[in-house]
């Protein structure tokens, strides 16, 4: 296999058990593209957490295997882990050291030689260039955060992992966030994140992998996904409300939404046939007249809800 048609992250039937005798992780085998953005969603307890920590060598798997850039997270647990920058979900930043201090330092544990050109830059693109020199416990905590970033990024890792980075930030943070990823994978960075913020999934994502229970549901290309499981909805907001789903239109894929001023009518955005004539129709024959009408596509919010949902 080539560079480059080596995966940045292999997982073989990665399964994690913890002493607790909980089953967070179950068979997990999944491949990250390089130079991808990969985002995995899932509800709270799913299991993100845990599988990020173990590509990143901080949990140990019961069985299965990881390989980032080709090097096992566990056997060859420092090259591995040299590869991999980890902006984690919790602030533990809480030093008397400088920012610059603690950026050169990260970059040493890797043993990396130093940059300070490449320590600049990155300072630079977070706008935390005039803050090098101060205590970090004396940052606010969106400043915190792009340290945070800052760090993971020293050692120059060719995978970075961001574990739910815009949770709690302001929008500013958010949006240079965003043009920093965008800017890495420009340089080739493959960039695996969680977030709860589907909407910034939906955006970014290049593929996602939705998880529950520990176990990974579908991963797939965002716009097959979209357009596999992405439903089409026509909504008629009625004249009269009617008080409950007359018997006559059971048979079709209708709901009565907001105390029965509104019907949904859901069709599969694939098919050729809708079957819109046919439901104006009937609504006619009933005597239910509408005063407007609108169609809505599921966002990848309506497709993960469902997913998780029918797993349960
Ligand atoms: N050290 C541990 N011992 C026992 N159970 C644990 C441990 N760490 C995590 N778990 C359990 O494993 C499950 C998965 O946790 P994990 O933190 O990986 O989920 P997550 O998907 O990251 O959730 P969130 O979105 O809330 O961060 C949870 O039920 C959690 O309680």
């Amino acid at each position: 296999m080539t560079d480059a048609e080596r995966p940045a992250i292999a997982i073989h039937d990665l399964c994690k058990t913890y002493d607790s005798g909980f089953e967070a992780l179950k068979r997990i085998n999944l491949s990250i593209r390089r130079g991808e953005i990969f985002a995995l969603l899932g509800p709270n307890g799913a299991g993100k957490t845990t599988l990020i920590g173990i590509v990143c060598g901080i949990v140990r798997p019961s069985s299965g295997q990881v390989l980032a850039d080709g090097f096992d997270v566990v056997r060859d647990y420092r090259q591995a882990r040299s590869k991999i920058g980890l902006v984690p979900q919790e602030l533990s930043t809480d030093t008397f050291e400088t920012v610059w201090a603690t950026l050169r330092f990260s970059r040493g544990l890797f043993g990396k030689p130093p940059n300070p050109a490449h320590l600049e830059q990155v300072l630079r693109d977070l706008s935390l260039w005039d803050k090098r020199h101060s205590k970090i416990m004396q940052l606010s905590g969106g400043m915190k955060r792009r340290v945070l970033i800052a760090k993971a990024l020293a050692h120059e890792p060719d995978i970075l992992f961001l574990d739910e980075p815009t949770a709690g930030v302001d929008v500013e943070l958010r949006r240079d966030m965003w043009q920093m990823v965008a800017k890495l994978r420009q340089r080739g960075v493959t960039i695996i994140l969680t977030t709860h913020y589907i909407e910034e999934a939906e955006q970014m994502a290049d593929r996602i992998g939705v998880i529950n229970h520990g176990e990974l549901l579908v991963v797939e290309d965002k716009h097959i996904l979209m357009r596999k499981l992405g439903k089409k909805q026509l909504l008629l907001s009625l004249q009269d409300a009617l008080e409950s789903m007359p018997d006559s239109l059971a048979d079709l894929p209708l709901e009565l939404d907001t105390g029965g001023e509104r019907l949904i009518y859901t069709f599969d955005s694939q098919d050729e046939r809708t079957g819109i004539a046919g439901l104006l129709r009937r609504l006619q024959e009933q005597g239910i007249a509408f005063r407007d009408l609108h169609s809505r596509e599921s966002s990848l919010e309506d497709i993960f809800v469902d997913l998780v949902r029918a797993q349960r």
